[in-house]
């Protein structure tokens, strides 16, 4: 496919939006513009020129992004990416939920992967898929992004694909625990191979694809962040283990961690619409002071015996 030069802004100046900014460059036929709340530029002047924005915020940047975005007047033609992983906790919605439907009629494109900037940074190969209704507002934003370092895959699941990769990051505190408390790779294997039915019933309830699940946002970002301490999810699982306290651990992070707030959110939407979670229900018991690591284990562990695959009807 051949390549147009595109005017691309992204939105978001912590460590994603840097990474996928630097990503973009790749293709020095696009022109990058990055945006946060310290530039100098207002937002407006910022995205005058653009073909496509690219929203890089945390979870809490999203609706206070938006807001500013609708204050000025967009074009429906403006393709808008979402690479946030996490739910709204008002409303339980995923990020391309709610930028849809604050701006109905612009093509909304999801970006989501096993991509630990960290390793992207050094200029690593990772690859990544782009997910939309819109089949080709995908691949624009498919081939803004492909280079020698970054393969760029295509699918028409937004939701199933950002479910991927926020849910893992419930996943990954889990496996933080894990190996924090030495449990070894027979423990690690079981936890992940289970966790992973357990996102498929959450995605499949909020009208993701199953098969989306075993793809590189789903499997493979549940294989990178569960199994590096790069993940910010994963270290706070991991400091949890070694008896530090939550808030602790944030603060030494400096950076987010997505994962806690899912947690929460994800509880609440589970009791709701009574979607089975162990996994999830033992980190959110965790996260909130309720048992220690050692019981979580404990209460997995101890759990009324059943068939492996009696919980999916896929
Ligand atoms: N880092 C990674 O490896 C990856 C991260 N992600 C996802 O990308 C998202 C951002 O992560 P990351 O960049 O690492 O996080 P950082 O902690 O490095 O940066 C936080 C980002 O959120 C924005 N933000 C925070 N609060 C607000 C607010 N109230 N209003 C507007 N913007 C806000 C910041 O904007 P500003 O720059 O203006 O301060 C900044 O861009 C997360 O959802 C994460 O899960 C996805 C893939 C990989
Ligand atoms: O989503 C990520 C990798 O794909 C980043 O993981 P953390 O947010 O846990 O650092």
């Amino acid at each position: 496919m051949k390549h147009k030069a595109k005017y691309l802004t992204i939105i978001g100046g912590g460590l994603w939006g840097l990474s996928l900014g630097n990503l973009a460059k790749h293709n020095q036929e696009n022109t990058i513009n990055l945006w946060s709340r310290n530039s100098h530029e207002t937002l407006e002047l910022a995205i005058i020129r653009a073909d496509v924005i690219v929203s890089a915020v945390s979870m809490k940047g999203v609706r206070p992004t938006i807001e500013k975005l609708q204050e000025i007047n967009i074009s429906e033609t403006l393709i808008i990416v979402t690479a946030t992983k996490g739910l709204d906790p008002e409303t339980t919605h995923t990020p391309s939920q709610i930028w849809q439907g604050a701006f109905p009629h612009n093509p909304i494109v999801v970006l989501s992967g096993p991509n630990l900037s960290k390793e992207i940074q050094k200029g690593l190969p990772a690859a990544t898929v782009v997910s939309s209704y819109n089949i080709n507002a995908a691949e624009t934003v498919q081939s803004i992004f492909s280079s020698d370092i970054f393969r760029v895959y295509l699918n028409n699941d937004p939701i199933g694909t950002e479910l991927g990769g926020t849910l893992k990051n419930v996943i990954a505190i889990a496996a933080g625990v894990c190996d924090g408390l030495q449990l070894g790779i027979n423990a690690k294997s079981a936890l992940l191979t289970r966790a992973l039915p357990e996102m498929i019933r959450v995605g499949t309830e909020l009208g993701a694809s199953p098969e989306t699940f075993f793809g590189l946002s789903g499997l493979g970002d549940l294989m990178a962040t569960c199994d590096s301490p790069l993940s910010r999810n994963y270290r706070v699982g991991y400091g949890l283990a070694q008896g530090q306290k939550l808030d602790q651990i944030l603060i030494e992070l400096g950076s987010t961690a997505e994962g806690v707030n899912t947690t929460n959110v994800l509880i609440d939407l589970a009791k709701k619409q009574k979607i089975a979670v162990p996994i999830a229900r033992q980190v959110y018991r965790l996260l909130n002071g309720k048992i220690t690591p050692q019981e979580a284990v404990q209460s997995l562990m101890a759990r009324e015996l059943k068939s492996e695959f009696d919980d999916l009807d896929f």
